[in-house]
């Protein structure tokens, strides 16, 4: 295999309360829909979409966890190897809102310190705003997080969302290549990818339920250099 034969892919978690967004957010970015039913997710689930930055494929595996606290023990283990983190809270939602800070530690015990922002979703909701403006801003002040508003049902600011988180990552990754030219073991994950459709896949559901993903698979980018490669492969999970 070639070093530029290698697609970078940054597994991303997205966590909140039950009902604020996640699944739709994911779903919007992914697929291009939005659908007004509520279904809680049970465990976790996940969607793929590849961009472009800097003239680089970037792969972004958003993985969608369920919000309500009956499931915090299979979710959490899905945090491990996460490389990017988006909180969601509501406008409609105050309980949401207040358990922020909880949900970023849970993040926090399991990835350290990874490229994180807040969002605040359906402010297509606003005049039955349950959290003053001030209050949101504050709150992304006081962890120091990038805060975006979004509507994912008008598809307002979500793309924004994930843009910023990709470009965050890589910056990381560039600095660490230029403080270590010479290591070829990533000190974040980055690992070979699986399949290459911007809506498919690479789950399996096993017999238990259980969601494994397909062991490492390159996949071939026509020779174009990527020097993210450099940094080798490692463990998703
Ligand atoms: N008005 C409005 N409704 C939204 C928006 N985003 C999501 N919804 C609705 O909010 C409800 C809950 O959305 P989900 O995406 O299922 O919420 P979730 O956070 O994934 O919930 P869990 O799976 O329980 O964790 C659904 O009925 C969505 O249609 C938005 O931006 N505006």
């Amino acid at each position: 295999m070639r070093e530029e034969d290698v697609e970078t892919a940054i597994k991303v978690v997205v966590v909140g309360n039950g009902a604020v967004g996640k699944s739709s957010m994911i779903q919007r970015y992914c697929k291009g829909i939005f659908t007004k039913d509520y279904k809680k997710t049970i465990g976790v689930d996940f969607l793929e979409r590849q961009i472009e930055v800097n003239n680089e494929d970037i792969r972004l595996m958003l993985w969608d966890t369920a919000g309500q606290e009956e499931f915090d023990a299979i979710t959490k283990a899905y945090y491990r190897g996460a490389q990017a983190c988006v909180l969601v809270f509501s406008t409609t939602d105050r309980q949401s809102f207040e358990a922020i800070e909880s949900w970023k530690g849970k993040v926090e015990d399991e990835c350290g310190d990874i490229p994180t922002v807040l969002v605040q979703n359906k402010i297509d909701l606003v005049e039955d705003a349950k959290v003053e403006t001030e209050e949101a801003d504050t709150l992304a002040k006081k962890l120091k997080l990038r805060f975006y508003r979004t509507s994912v049902k008008d598809n307002l600011n979500v793309e924004d969302v994930f843009r910023y988180l990709a470009d965050k990552y890589l910056e990381r990754v560039q600095a660490m290549v230029e403080e270590e030219p010479q290591t070829n073991q990533p000190k974040i994950g980055m690992f070979n990818t699986v399949t290459s459709n911007a809506n498919s896949s690479a789950k399996k559901k096993e017999d238990n339920g259980t969601i494994t993903l397909s062991g490492p698979n390159k996949r071939r980018t026509h020779g174009k250099k990527n020097p993210l490669s450099m940094l080798g492969k490692c463990q998703l999970l």
